[in-house]
């Protein structure tokens, strides 16, 4: 028996949020100083794009590594249901004590899958535009 073929996948989505750069370890004066603009106690908004990409063997059976569908469903699920439109600091407890940067965003978005996930090993990365400048990629590594 042949071994079977490895293929990547992705999905899309983008949502809308505002959030505001502070962090509850830091004195008012040094997230000023850090970051800058971005802690405005206005806040400010985003249009995020998230990429989330599985990794696995291609079913010999199914043809596929997962369906789009149940990906689709762990996105609403995690992503979609969770931040679109929403207020990250305030409307999702996460960040209630941890500040909202994209790197922390993806963080969340990775765990929230995971749990949701029937096999979380096969994810591989959640990449998001935060601007189309400004791009963070995290794969579940830690140290
Ligand atoms: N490491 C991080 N640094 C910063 C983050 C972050 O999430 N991680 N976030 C911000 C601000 O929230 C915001 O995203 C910065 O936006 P802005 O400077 O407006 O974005 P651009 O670089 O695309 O804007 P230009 O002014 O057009 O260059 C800051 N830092
Ligand atoms: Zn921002």
């Amino acid at each position: 028996m042949s071994a079977r073929p490895i293929a990547y996948l992705t999905r899309r989505e983008t949502f809308s949020a505002c959030h505001r750069l502070h962090s509850p370890l830091l004195t008012d004066e040094e997230n000023l100083q850090i970051f800058s603009k971005c802690n405005n106690p206005n806040g400010h908004g985003h249009n995020y794009t998230v990429e989330v990409t599985i990794r696995g063997p291609i079913d010999e059976k199914t043809g596929m590594v997962m369906n789009l569908c149940d990906l689709k469903l762990y996105m609403e699920q995690s992503i979609m249901n969770v931040m679109d439109h929403k207020n990250l600091d305030k409307d999702v407890p996460h960040f209630h004590h941890l500040v909202s940067t994209t790197e922390n965003v993806a963080v969340f978005i990775w765990d929230s899958l995971s749990a949701h996930m029937a096999n979380p090993s096969l994810l591989y990365e959640v990449k998001i535009f935060e601007t189309e400048k400004n791009i963070m990629i995290y794969r579940g590594e830690r140290e």
